[in-house]
């Protein structure tokens, strides 16, 4: 699968068994979002945002609680569209294709696009049928054990699981479980990986081991990442957004410039800890 025909895979259900064509970090656009508005019902919870997301580079978005960054990163997938009262105004692009076109279908474009929530999630299922999970769906006609064995290799799992293949992904402990939920989100090969605070409820042993697995997984994936933790933001991402009240995007830069030299006095006060 080559990032360049992701537009037409986004209209089809057909089966792409090959692997992304992944060359070295470019400054492409993974992701655009051009004068995007949320609504739930008569609430604005994003208002009027416009970003360019780089392919292959961790972006994060940080903010305040309640501020729409969970909001913006369900419009990329269309997890939005689930919840009704839900309104959403502006283009969302990945691949140059706006996600919310008629002909795209919202579970090919999650199949490029996976997401791994907060809370581990894996099902009560075996390790090897939680990753295989999203193959069998998805009518997967290669070596699904192979698959199974590279994602767990790409989630830094396959090393403490591989004698357990056939055991409750249950029974794994939290941080595992975690790996096991990202695991189970790059088994259908996506290209963007959506994070929503992924180790907000792991130890700190937990989350140091998914910030590892996070600067790996950069290397082939876009990730795009929602934290409270400003030192995490700081310590794996290339790029981050900040949103504050009301749903704006108030900054967005290099890392190193938001932390060190923010153009914004609200953006110095918030990493400053002053509010928020
Ligand atoms: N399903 C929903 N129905 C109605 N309103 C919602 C829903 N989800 C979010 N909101 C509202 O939208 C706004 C943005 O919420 P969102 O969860 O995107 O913010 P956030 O920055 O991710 O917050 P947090 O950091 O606390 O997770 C909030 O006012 C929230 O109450």
């Amino acid at each position: 699968m080559s990032n360049t025909d992701t537009s037409d895979s986004l209209i089809t259900t057909d089966v792409e068994t090959g692997s992304n064509d992944r060359t070295a970090p470019s400054n492409r656009t993974a992701v655009a979002a051009r004068d995007l508005n949320v609504f739930y019902g008569d609430e604005q919870a994003i208002d009027d945002v416009s970003i360019e997301i780089p392919e292959k580079r961790v972006t994060a978005l940080i903010g305040p609680s309640g501020c729409g960054k969970s909001t913006f990163l369900r419009c990329i997938n269309r997890m939005n569209d689930m919840i009704d009262v839900c309104r959403v105004e502006g283009d969302v692009t990945f691949g140059g294709k706006n996600v919310y076109d008629a002909d795209v279908d919202p579970v090919a474009l999650r199949r490029k696009i996976g997401m791994v929530f907060q809370k581990p999630n894996p099902f009560p299922k075996s390790i090897r049928d939680n990753v295989a999970y999203g193959l069998k769906i998805q009518g997967f006609d290669g070596d699904v054990d192979a698959r199974v064995e590279e994602s767990l290799k790409g989630a830094a799992l396959w090393d403490e699981v591989k004698d357990q293949l056939d055991s409750s992904g249950l029974d794994l402990s939290g941080g595992q479980q975690q790996r096991l939920c990202i695991a189970r989100a790059i088994a259908p090969d996506p290209e963007v990986i959506l994070m929503d605070e992924p180790t907000s409820a792991l130890d700190p042993v937990a989350a140091s081991k998914i910030e590892d697995l996070i600067d790996d997984l950069a290397e082939e994936y876009t990730v795009i990442i929602v934290t409270h933790n400003m030192q995490q933001a700081a310590r794996i991402s290339d790029r981050t957004a900040v949103f504050l009240t009301g749903g704006q995007l108030v900054e967005y830069d290099d890392t190193t410039k938001i932390f060190e030299d923010p153009e914004e006095q609200r953006v110095e006060d918030y990493i400053t800890g002053k509010f928020g």
